[in-house]
């Protein structure tokens, strides 16, 4: 990335060209990633709450049309953020720089520049070499003005790569993704070690640094459990070279870098329910194999009936646990709906539906998305429907009563 912009003169121009930083240095960018449910957000969340990361902008990666993570996180107080809806694994992999140079426009529009720092978070499908190879100096040419921007302002300054302590190891065997996540990382985080048994912890943790070292033998691992463990730390930008790093990594970066500005391909499906009875299905073309991973989104215009609700969501782990990656959701409740809950569940976990004060912005429908795996994905809708979205007078025609 140094070619120079062309230079027509404009405002626009003047400001790419502005060093972003008092002291001209370019401004780090950290990237989040780690597997479905691996404790991202929840580390976004517990960070943006130390005033040690004011002046932080976030660039969230979601995927489909229902943004469920923007809710959830806006507990958090990121100085600015923008939200990149895709695909589940593209995680803007061709648009990275357009997101981040949007992130620099919106914090200089609202007087936030310069930026201390930006996080970068992943979606947990997503393979980190295309994301870290347009912030890699000379990986990918810059071409547009935005390109010209990102590369002027901002620095790649660490790969953060988050690692459940439950289903981590499973997760490892399965999804290729999750052993790039982890070979990409300069720091690994270990989550959920506090659901560990407590009896064979010790020897359960000493297995899990072992696999994790045998993809990637030089990022420390910090469990973040740990009562010494610093967020400030981990966070600290460093420079990150991915030729330091060790095995396929180099071979991964260039093969994304030959792809880049190829054609991009989607095949895989988004199944999208816009209410009870508005279905609407998109299509995209993809070249990723996702391995039968689809995604699927339901939202419901009126509160739902909170047993209805736990019949659904028992239903769904008994039958379907194993194929449930990753289940999340905010939810209205007919008895209480200006209180919604969080539902978040993990494979076969799920997690206590946590109530909020409030509703997080002006949209106070229940939405909750699924990412499935050899599954088809309606199933899941039509089984909300059903279940959750039947009213008395449905139920009385559907048994003749009516
Ligand atoms: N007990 C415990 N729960 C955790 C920990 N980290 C995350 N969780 C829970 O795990 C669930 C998923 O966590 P998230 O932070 O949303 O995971 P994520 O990586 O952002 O998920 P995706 O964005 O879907 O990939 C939530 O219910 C969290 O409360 C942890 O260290 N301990």
């Amino acid at each position: 990335m140094t070619a120079a912009a062309p230079d027509t003169g404009t405002r626009q121009d003047a400001e790419a060209k502005r060093p972003a930083r008092p002291d001209g240095a370019p401004t780090p960018i950290l990237i989040l990633t780690g597997f479905l449910g691996s404790g991202k957000s929840t580390l976004l969340r517990r960070l943006l709450a130390q005033p040690e990361f004011a002046g932080t902008g976030l660039v969230i990666n979601e995927f489909g049309d229902v943004a469920v993570d923007h809710d959830i996180l806006a507990e958090g107080r990121p100085d600015v953020a923008v939200t990149s809806t895709g695909c589940l694994c593209c995680t803007a992999g061709s648009d990275i720089r357009v997101s981040v140079a949007e992130l620099h426009e919106a914090a200089r529009t609202t007087g936030r520049l310069p930026l201390q720092r930006v996080i970068i978070e992943t979606t947990g499908l997503a393979d980190p070499a295309p994301v870290i190879n347009q912030l890699v100096a000379g990986a990918v040419p810059a071409f547009g003005l935005r390109d010209h921007t990102v590369a002027r302002h901002y620095r790649l300054a660490g790969v953060v790569t988050t690692f459940d302590a439950i289903h981590g190891p499973q997760t490892l065997a399965r999804h290729a993704e999750c052993v790039k996540q982890l070979a990409f990382a300069d720091r690994v985080l270990l989550t959920k070690t506090d659901l560990l048994d407590t009896e064979d912890k010790a020897q359960h943790l000493a297995e899990l640094r072992r696999s994790i070292a045998r993809f990637n033998p030089h990022a420390p691992i910090d469990d973040v459990a740990d009562p010494g463990f610093s967020l400030v730390d981990a966070f600290a930008p460093r420079p990150y070279a991915p030729t330091d790093l060790d095995g396929d990594v180099q071979e991964w970066l260039d093969d994304h870098g030959h792809t880049h500005h190829a054609h991009h391909h989607h095949d895989h499906d988004h199944h999208h329910d816009h209410g009870e009875h508005d279905h609407a299905d998109h299509d995209h073309e993809h070249e990723h194999d996702l391995n039968g991973i689809n995604s699927v989104s339901v939202v419901a215009d009126r509160p739902i009936d909170k047993t209805a609700f736990t019949v659904f969501m028992d239903t769904v782990s008994m039958l379907y646990g194993a194929n449930m990656l990753r289940m999340k959701g905010i939810i209205a409740f007919a008895d209480e709906p200006d209180h919604p809950y969080i539902l978040q569940a993990v494979q076969h976990v799920v997690h206590p539906l946590a109530r909020l004060d409030d509703w997080p912005g002006e949209d106070r429908r229940s939405r909750l998305v699924a990412i499935v795996q050899g599954l088809d994905p309606t199933t899941i809708e039509k089984l909300f429907n059903s279940v959750c979205l039947r009213t008395p007078a449905d139920v009385m025609g559907a048994s003749g009563l009516a």
